[in-house]
């Protein structure tokens, strides 16, 4: 019944270069995704604190590009929400006044909220926090290493460098809890396991921050969320918007890529392979599984919490679909100095051309130029280069293939194949749109590999809601 009555279910991604909304309207046998926008937020803002180490983003840019990725949408659909999921990128922190974070406004025909009294998001890309700087930090009680762009990291930097900076705000959470907060009007934001393990000294199995030790060393507790299950209702919006009715229920806000896994795992024999700005790669742990009490920082896995008590292995690479934006970034730059502009999606559709006419290279390229958490030092490399493999095909395969290569480093395929994997999904509009990225992922599993779509924590984020009803 994808008829007219049928009631919809609106899911939302803030992704670090775009927002993505799909809605899921329920059929006889499950759903389908009736609709789907996705919007680049163009955020980018530099940091008045951190300088060229800093990695912000324009909280107002984000919901602007979430408006327009709303107003897409068909409205006689969006009249008919019942829930809304939200996720988004992990790890990042938006500061904001709990009583003037936003205000809502008339835009068109529903009321709409602005940004008020709101910080940048510093995201996960953010390289402030320096390897001597988290080693003066107390250490924390929780499985997962803390590295530099994640939450409570963060706000020790400020405290150290520029407490002023913290006293303006009194409430904090990712981009997506802030997102729910608004439409909700939560006084104190509410933010799921997910997120608050990404945020660091969070015990995902007490299910508690580390009050205590951060107590001792003057953290500002008040800035630290409410916390809640992945699945649970957050509250209900407080205003019809964008045609959603007032009172529908908003869930409490996701890991992008948990919503990512959920919108395509079917069966434990699976591993997803996610590629949109960063790159992971992720297998499910069986029922019951509970991570090491400390983690190995040495280990270039993880391990996540997923739904219902569950937990994921991750090989979360900090280079993704970003090298690729670099360097089509750069080669835009390079031919602006020679005297002429190209957009860069044309440089995007030039660059993959040239490397599906290029089947082969020798030419290798490391590409870690952001780091990985587990060794942050290692930046990249370039190797094999020969006089004759200098072309933009070469090159432009080479890097698809460092890509795919430097993640299965992270989490072996030997390692995939013992734990019984059959069978890779892949996801995120980075492969989407990329046929050299798949055809390198073809080409390194030895396993058959089925693709999503590109909106798929967006409707892994609806499923949730659309499974909750
Ligand atoms: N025109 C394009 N063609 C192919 N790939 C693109 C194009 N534009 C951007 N990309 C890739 O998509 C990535 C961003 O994917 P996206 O899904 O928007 O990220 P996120 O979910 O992190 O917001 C970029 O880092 C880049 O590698
Ligand atoms: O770092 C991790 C997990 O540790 C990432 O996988 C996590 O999903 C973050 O949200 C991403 O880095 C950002 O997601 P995206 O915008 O690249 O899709």
């Amino acid at each position: 019944m994808a008829g007219s009555e049928a009631s919809c279910v609106l899911g939302i991604d803030l992704g670090t270069t775009s927002v993505k909304a799909a809605l899921l309207v329920g059929t006889g046998r499950g759903h389908v995704v009736a609709a789907s926008c996705s919007r680049e937020t163009q955020a980018h803002a530099s940091s008045l604190e951190a300088g060229p180490e800093g990695m912000e983003q324009n909280v107002r840019r984000i919901i602007t590009a979430l408006n327009e990725c709303l107003a897409a949408l068909p409205q006689q659909q969006l009249q008919r929400v019942s829930h809304v999921g939200i996720s988004g990128q992990m790890h990042g922190i938006v500061f904001w006044k709990s009583d003037q974070g936003c205000r809502w406004t008339e835009c068109g025909t529903s009321p709409t909220f602005e940004p008020e009294e709101v910080s940048h998001l510093v995201t996960w890309q953010d390289s402030r926090c320096s390897p001597a700087f988290l080693a003066s930090l107390p250490p924390p009680q929780s499985h997962i290493s803390l590295a530099t762009g994640f939450g409570c990291a963060t706000v020790y930097w400020y405290l150290k460098n520029s407490p002023d900076f913290l006293k303006c705000y009194d409430a904090a959470g990712t981009i997506h809890d802030y997102v729910v907060a608004m439409l909700c009007d939560l006084k104190k934001p509410l933010m799921s396991i997910q997120n608050a393990t990404s945020w660091g000294y969070f015990n995902a199995k007490t299910k508690s921050w580390n009050t205590d030790v951060l107590k001792k060393s003057g953290f500002p507790l008040h800035l630290l969320p409410e916390v809640g299950d992945p699945g649970s209702i957050a509250g209900r919006t407080i205003c019809a918007w964008h045609g959603i009715p007032k009172g529908t229920e908003v869930g409490i806000a996701l890991g992008d890529f948990q919503c990512s896994v959920y919108s395509c795992l079917t069966e434990r024999t699976d591993a997803v392979l996610n590629i949109s700005t960063s790159a992971q790669l992720t297998i499910s742990m069986p029922p019951g599984f509970q991570p090491p009490e400390t983690p190995d920082p040495s280990s270039a896995v993880t391990y996540f919490p997923y739904f219902n008590g569950d937990y994921l292995a991750v090989a979360a690479s900090l280079n993704g679909g970003n090298v690729l934006a670099t360097f089509v970034d750069m080669v835009s730059r390079w031919m602006e100095e020679l005297g002429l502009q190209v957009q860069e999606s044309a440089i995007y559709a030039k660059i993959i051309k040239a490397a599906l006419a290029q089947d082969d290279s020798k030419l290798s390229i490391h590409p870690t130029i952001f780091g990985e958490r587990h060794v942050p030092e290692q930046l990249a490399s370039v190797t094999s280069i020969a006089a004759s493999e200098l072309s933009l095909g070469h090159v432009t395969r080479a890097l698809c293939r460092g890509i795919v290569e430097n993640l299965c480093s992270m989490l072996p395929v030997q390692r995939l194949m013992e734990t019984g994997v059959s069978r890779i999904l892949g996801s995120g509009s980075a492969l989407a749109r990329n046929e050299v990225l798949r055809q390198e992922v073809e080409r390194i599993f030895p396993f058959p590999v089925v693709y999503g779509k590109d909106v798929d924590a967006a409707v892994g984020a609806a499923m949730v809601m659309f499974h909750r009803k």
